[in-house]
């Protein structure tokens, strides 16, 4: 199980100080989509290139012109892209053609889909590396959490690793950690927290007690 840091509110030059300090606790760095239209590729390819063991997501929530803006990403250093599963499946197809060309991966955005068990099987063969649920921010602001479709994807998918999104928290991790996704995203939970070293470590904790 791994510890992705979203990145979504944080100019480049304060997401490099703040990765420096978090560095230790995350496994993939994610420049989020507000910073990627903040700050453009250049976020990826800097951050890359200051923590070259780690890996970086470019979260670029792709709808069309899957290939295309799949290699900008990738060219630039991203080990990971996204692609809104509520696109036509040619741009999903695109962003895979790309990854396996590039050695590299791509994750699969949830967001606004309600018929998991149509969706998921279709995902899986189409060949994507990680499909993950996502509570939105705006949805947050509703109330919603994402753990029932972490549930619920955990129930329809065979083979392809999940991930989870949406307001998770070093309080709210074990209920997100029983349905065992292989990939943690947490944004605001660090990023927001009044100490983001502790907050991380807390959470690395609870992920490194649920690998043993
Ligand atoms: O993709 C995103 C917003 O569209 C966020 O990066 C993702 O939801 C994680 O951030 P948070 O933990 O703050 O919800």
């Amino acid at each position: 199980m791994k510890l992705q840091l979203a990145i979504d509110k944080l100019n480049l030059l304060q997401a490099l100080q703040a990765v420096e300090k978090l560095a230790a606790y995350v496994d993939i760095i994610e420049v989020g989509t507000p910073f990627l239209l903040d700050a453009g590729r250049e976020a990826v390819k800097q951050l890359k290139a200051k923590f070259p063991n780690k890996e970086v997501l470019c979260d670029a929530k792709i709808m069309d012109a899957g290939g295309y803006e799949a290699k900008l990403a990738y060219d630039v250093g991203a080990d990971y892209i996204t692609v809104l599963a509520v696109t036509d499946d040619l741009t999903i197809k695109g962003c895979v053609e790309e990854a396996r060309k590039q050695g590299k991966k791509v994750l699969i955005d949830m967001i606004c889909i309600n018929d998991f068990s149509a969706r998921v099987p279709v995902l899986e063969s189409l060949g994507v590396d990680v499909i993950a649920v996502h509570t939105g921010a705006d949805q947050q602001a509703s109330g919603r959490t994402p753990l029932q479709d972490l549930e619920e994807l955990r129930r329809c998918v065979k083979k392809t690793p999940i991930a989870v999104a949406g307001g998770i928290s070093s309080k709210t991790i074990n209920s997100y950690l029983a349905f065992r996704p292989d990939i943690i995203i947490v944004g605001s939970g660090i990023l927001n927290s009044h100490d983001p070293e502790k907050e991380a470590r807390l959470i690395a904790h609870a992920i490194k007690e649920a690998n043993k």
